[in-house]
């Protein structure tokens, strides 16, 4: 066990790189998804479910923890890992994004952000210090700095000042955490949909010598060429030997793509969101268990699945379970899209140490287009 934090470069294929993030909680074999814990629990799942599926790592949000229970209060009771019970590492999120997408009457200056909680109506300032201080708080292993994602369209000015900003902001953050041995704070580029300016931003970062780097300020509705070609330009001007976390991303497809093109992390709610909605990811494509023509079928999602919720209950179980609104409709199909996602990263991990990614890249969209026969 180590009490470090250590990123090893295991293989690469092409751009896309098969690693591990040693931190003394645990390893994260990389390329990793996430399985997004909002308000330290994923939605619908035993977090011992979650690990069995293969999740190294859960991402906390900040912004939610912050006004309930509350950081002080997580603090006392032994930390986020001791209070939802999942002993491996954390990747928590600044808060900023949240607060800029969920809060009321928000403000954003030199100093930081400014909000009403959304639970309460409670005013709340948090600075790069602050919200360094609660992840530091809810005892979160890797950090995010706090930034500004600036919504797209933009002027170039708009996106270059907001980039400038999140710069300063980045070494704030990193004065403000310190020495944590075994922890990381992760900067995060940002530049809108500018390739001279996302280079700009990884390039001042990558000055900071940070621990790891994420891109930031895309899956914000901005077509996936785009968000391509930004990867496209940030990931050569990363570090070869630091781990890369694009935020927020995202479908089957996003990941597989954005895996080759250097990407190691990712962290997306639409496995769960999507699963409480009545979808079902699978490697024939998305079904969706609301449509009437599942009323009668009889057959699982997936009979060669090794996951309960995959093969052992009917679609028309499940077409019935969504339609009358039982929790278990939830339960069954968020199990059945994280199995399918970590299924997905481990089979990306494979066919990158074994060279043939390209192969089973193909192979993957071709399940997908094919659907569900
Ligand atoms: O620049 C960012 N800074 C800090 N956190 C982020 C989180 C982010 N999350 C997304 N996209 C999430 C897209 N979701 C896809 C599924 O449906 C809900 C939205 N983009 C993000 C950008 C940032």
């Amino acid at each position: 066990m180590t009490q470090s934090f250590q990123f090893s470069l295991l293989a690469t294929d092409g751009a896309a790189r098969r690693g591990e993030v040693s931190m003394p909680r645990g390893t994260i074999r990389t390329p990793a998804f996430m399985p997004v814990g909002t308000a330290g629990t994923v939605k619908a799942m035993y977090m011992d479910q979650v690990r069995d599926l293969g999740a190294d790592i859960i991402l906390g949000n900040t912004y939610h923890l912050m006004l309930r229970p509350g950081a002080e209060r997580v603090a006392r009771l032994g930390g986020l890992h001791e209070f939802a019970r999942w002993p491996h590492p954390i990747l928590t999120d600044s808060g900023g994004f949240q607060v800029m997408s969920l809060a009321q009457l928000r403000k954003l200056s030199e100093k930081g952000v400014t909000f009403k909680s959304h639970i309460d109506g409670v005013v709340h300032e948090m600075s790069p210090e602050r919200s360094i201080e609660i992840q530091g708080l809810l005892g979160s292993d890797i950090q995010m700095q706090l930034d500004e994602c600036v919504a797209l369209p933009a002027e170039r000015d708009v996106i270059e000042r907001s980039m400038e900003l999140s710069l300063r902001w980045a070494d704030r953050c990193k004065i403000a955490f310190g020495d944590q041995p075994g922890r990381a704070m992760f900067g995060i580029v940002q530049g809108g949909d500018d390739e001279a300016l996302r280079v700009r931003s990884a390039e001042a970062l990558t000055g900071l010598d940070l621990k790891g780097y994420a891109v930031g300020g895309l899956a914000v509705g901005e077509p996936q060429p785009v968000m391509l070609a930004m990867l496209d330009a940030v990931c050569p001007a990363l570090p070869q030997h630091k781990p890369r976390y694009l935020m927020g991303v995202g479908t089957p497809d996003d990941i597989v793509k954005s895996v080759q093109r250097g990407i190691d992390m990712f962290d997306c709610v639409m496995p769960t969101r999507a699963g409480r909605h009545g979808l079902a990811y699978t490697r024939h494509g998305k079904i969706n268990l609301r449509n009437a023509r599942h009323a009668e079928d009889s057959r699982p999602l997936d009979a060669e699945s090794d996951c309960p919720a995959a093969r052992d209950y009917s679609r028309a179980y499940l077409h019935h379970l969504v339609k009358a609104g039982e929790a278990l409709g939830g339960m069954l199909l968020t199990w059945n899209n994280l199995s399918y996602y970590q299924s997905l990263m481990q089979g990306l991990r494979d066919a990158i140490e074994a060279g043939r990614l390209a192969d089973h890249a193909a192979a993957l969209a071709e399940g997908w287009a094919r659907g569900d026969l």
